[in-house]
């Protein structure tokens, strides 16, 4: 927005305020009192106020019990007015990357897991090799034995772990995890591009000047010999799925590969929603997938840390006390810089004093201070890291004789230069620096559509609705990507738009200013 246009709301927003203020003074109305709040010198402030913050929440999950009321309402009435046979029931079979619009809209309509785990299953039917990308602070807690048994039981396709965000993990630690994982599968040590304005709002301009030439990525020639090697093994074009849990970095990685923005790539989980071909070289292309889905039987730790926030309800204070609780206190009280907690809900009022987090009346906000606690571990910049087990035990999926099969066609000695070549290279925290994190292991995901827990009637319409929205989202980003994503996703820039188009449709915005009408636009 231009200056111009922005100093000219604000003045129509003080006249207004002006004229409103005359008006209630003529008829006698008096501005009410501001609640001057407890006063610092009250004794048990802290109680006073922890008990305001408790009533609250009570209030909050009364007004939400009545939405679901209303909405369980609605819904019975809308049942009555529509033909029963419009819904739909069966899970339509999914178009390849590319599909037309009318099959995208039906998609959409489905339940989005049962969406995921049709698009995995494409994903693994197409691939001759199968990447398992691991977030290498907890590289167990990203594998997920229902999949790998699949690849497994298919007989004839590889699996390849990469062992990604590396940069976030300490040197000694990343190779204690390299020497246990490759016991059992190749293992990739691999630091993907990452944007360093990651945080921050990116201007239109300043995101289509980010060029992947010279960006800092390790890993890359190490995993391209792999698979280039394997190709010629197999003597004929070979097809690789990059598969994973939400935000391990899948896409970064095609991205890396492909030193251009061609996935989208973004901090909150569950992004990637469909399948999507890249071509690498006329022998290899690559095929991004949409993350695994979690089994609610998990640890709610695990729960946590790997359910799309798009897909699963997972409620911030209960997920961030799960994390809180499996992580090393001494160390999370220097990261947080807050005295030390006997509860969660100690540590997040601390946090939220500490962050100047507060709600309306000077109250500490809790639930804004385990959302900013929650999105930290779940995203790309918090350094933690877990030990791998003393001893080597295969899960159960696995035997000696498929390990070999698994390793077969891979040169392993190059392979094992490159990682200790990269482990050299990556400049990790130190683990003073770190947090140190007590994994719950190996995390269960669901993999057939009919395993899916069924979804209460009321949540299913709240989740399709959001979902139509940002199906709505999706046809105007269509039409220009980077204008709509850098709107909905302030932390990280997408896929590569021709820089010409963004500055075409930044000027049509200066033009449009000078046209703003007041009286509509704000009324
Ligand atoms: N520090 C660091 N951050 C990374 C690395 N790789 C990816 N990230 C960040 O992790 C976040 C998630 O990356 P994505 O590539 O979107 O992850 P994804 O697995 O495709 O996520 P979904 O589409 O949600 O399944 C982004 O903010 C990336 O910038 C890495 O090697 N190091």
């Amino acid at each position: 927005m231009t200056c111009h246009k922005r100093y000219k709301i604000k003045k129509k927003v003080r006249e207004h305020h002006r004229k409103l203020r005359k008006e209630a003074k003529k008829r006698g109305h008096k501005k009410p009192r501001k609640d001057p709040g407890i006063p610092n010198s009250a004794p048990f402030k802290e109680t006073l106020l922890r008990e305001a913050e408790l009533r609250k929440q009570q209030l909050e999950e009364l007004k939400q019990q009545q939405k679901l009321d209303r909405q369980k309402e609605q819904d019975k009435k809308r049942k009555l007015e529509t033909d029963p046979a419009d819904e739909p029931s069966n899970v339509e079979s999914v178009e390849e990357f590319g599909q037309s619009k009318p099959k995208k809209a039906k998609l959409s309509k489905q339940n989005p897991k049962t969406v995921h785990c049709l698009e995995l299953k494409k994903v693994i039917e197409a691939s001759d090799i199968l990447l398992e990308v691991l977030d290498a602070r907890d590289p167990l807690g990203c594998r997920c034995p229902q999949v790998e048994e699949v690849i497994v039981q298919s007989g004839h396709k590889k699996l390849v772990l990469v062992l990604n965000k590396s940069d976030l993990i300490p040197k000694e630690n990343l190779e204690n995890w390299l020497n246990y994982l490759t016991k059992e599968l190749p293992t990739v040590v691999f630091k993907a591009f990452t944007n360093p304005k990651d945080k921050r709002k990116i201007t239109k301009v300043k995101k289509k000047a980010v060029s992947f030439k010279h960006k800092v990525c390790f890993g890359k020639e190490g995993l391209l010999k792999l698979l280039g090697g394997f190709q010629e093994t197999l003597g004929k074009p070979i097809q690789v799925g990059v598969i994973g849990f939400p935000n391990v970095g899948k896409s970064s990685i095609i991205n890396s590969l492909k030193q251009e923005r061609i996935c989208n790539v973004g901090i909150s989980m569950g992004l990637t929603r469909s399948m999507q071909v890249v071509p690498l070289d006329k022998q290899i292309t690559i095929i991004d997938s949409p993350c695994f889905i979690v089994s609610p039987l998990n640890s709610s730790t695990a729960l946590a840390l790997r359910s799309p926030a798009s897909i699963e309800v997972v409620k911030p204070l209960e997920a961030a006390s799960a994390i809180l609780s499996q992580a090393d206190a001494r160390q999370v009280v220097l990261k947080y810089n807050v005295p030390n907690y006997k509860n969660s809900l100690e540590f997040f009022t601390n946090l939220a004093q500490r962050r100047g987090l507060h709600q309306k009346g000077g109250s500490p906000n809790v639930e804004r201070a385990a959302k900013l606690l929650w999105s930290e571990w779940t995203g790309a910049s918090l350094c933690y890291y877990c030990q791998p087990p003393t001893l080597w035990t295969p899960p159960p999926h696995f035997n000696e004789n498929i390990v070999a099969d698994m390793k077969r066609g891979f040169n392993l000695e190059e392979l094992e230069k490159n990682n200790a070549h990269n482990i050299q290279a990556i400049r990790g925290p130190s683990s003073g620096n770190s947090i140190l994190f007590w994994s719950s292991g190996l995390t269960n995901g669901i993999i057939e559509e009919k395993d899916i827990p069924e979804l209460p009637k009321v949540m299913q319409q709240g989740k399709q609705e959001e979902r139509e929205d940002s199906e709505d989202k999706e046809r105007l980003s269509d039409m220009s990507p980077i204008e709509e994503t850098s709107e909905a996703l302030p932390e990280e820039s997408i896929a590569g738009e021709p820089s010409t188009r963004s500055s075409i449709i930044l000027d049509e915005k200066t033009k449009e200013d000078d046209a703003y009408d007041f009286s509509t636009d704000y009324a």
